[in-house]
């Protein structure tokens, strides 16, 4: 099956500090995949280096079928990012910062798309607001609604809902979900929460120090680790008693 993203062997070293290690992975179209990991775990380096931001020590990254450490330009304009890490200029409103942000996409009937995304995510008393006003939740609305401005093919998503109440946090998760059923939408989505990665990834790669530790469906994963939810498998990882991919290779290769 066309991998939307395919990544191979993607290696970032910062001075002695091994980011990402190895990484191998591929996205069919449609797909969403997780990246779970603790703290330091490597997703944001990931994320950064599919999206041209930072340069891998060494590996190959294709996306929609171009090479990215080549071509970015040429894909850039079908995807887009979410990040707790971006921020906008806090001067101007949430209506100027999405407009500009449009119109370095050409987006069409763009004053119609800000409003439409203002009506889904709830920002349409906060448009006219500047950014560095509004609430850490409100902030992450508005990027989000920059994430989507340009109805992106690919969509990194590097923890969506941080800082969102919880009931907040729950109906952007189905405003995504419905965005990748309406759009066939090809989603990474990088994130430590686990109810999170169990409602919305089809695809869950577990990362722990750079490296794959596991991989598979959330349903998957829990009846590996004979558990019952992703919560109860991060821990595992987290307090090393799940078994790494590597192992699951070394037992595979001996039967
Ligand atoms: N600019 C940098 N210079 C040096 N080391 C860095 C840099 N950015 C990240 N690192 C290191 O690389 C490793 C991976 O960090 P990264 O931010 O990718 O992890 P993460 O999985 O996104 O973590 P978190 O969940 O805490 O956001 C960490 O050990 C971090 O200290």
């Amino acid at each position: 099956m066309y991998a939307v993203l395919d990544v191979r062997n993607l290696r970032k070293v910062y001075d002695k500090i091994v980011a990402v290690d190895d990484l191998t992975f591929a996205v069919p179209g449609g797909a969403v995949l997780g990246l779970l990991g603790g703290n330091g775990a490597g997703k944001t380096t990931t994320i950064s280096m599919l999206l041209g931001l930072l340069v891998p020590t060494s590996g190959q990254i294709r996306i929609l079928g171009e090479d990215m450490l080549r071509h970015r330009f040429r894909v850039l304009p079908r995807m887009n990012l979410s990040s707790p890490y971006v921020d906008l200029p806090h001067r101007l409103t949430a209506r100027q910062n999405l407009t500009v942000y449009g119109r370095l996409y050409g987006v069409p009937d763009l004053a119609r798309r800000i409003d439409a995304l203002a009506g889904q995510l709830d920002l349409v008393d906060h448009l006219d607001r500047p950014f560095g006003h509004l609430s850490s939740g409100q902030k992450t609305r508005v990027t989000l609604a920059k994430a989507l401005v340009n109805t992106p093919s690919v969509l990194l998503l590097d923890e969506p809902t941080a800082s969102l109440d919880p009931d907040t946090a729950d109906w952007v998760r189905t405003l995504l979900k419905d965005y990748q059923r309406q759009t066939g939408a090809t989603i990474l989505l990088a994130s430590h929460n686990m109810q999170e990665v169990e409602r919305l990834c089809d695809d869950v790669i577990l990362m722990q120090t750079g490296r794959v530790f596991d991989r598979g469906s959330p349903a998957e994963l829990i009846a590996r680790f004979g558990r019952e939810s992703m919560e109860e498998v991060f821990l595992d990882m987290a307090r090393g008693r799940g078994r790494s991919i590597e192992a699951l290779r070394k037992v595979e290769a001996v039967r």
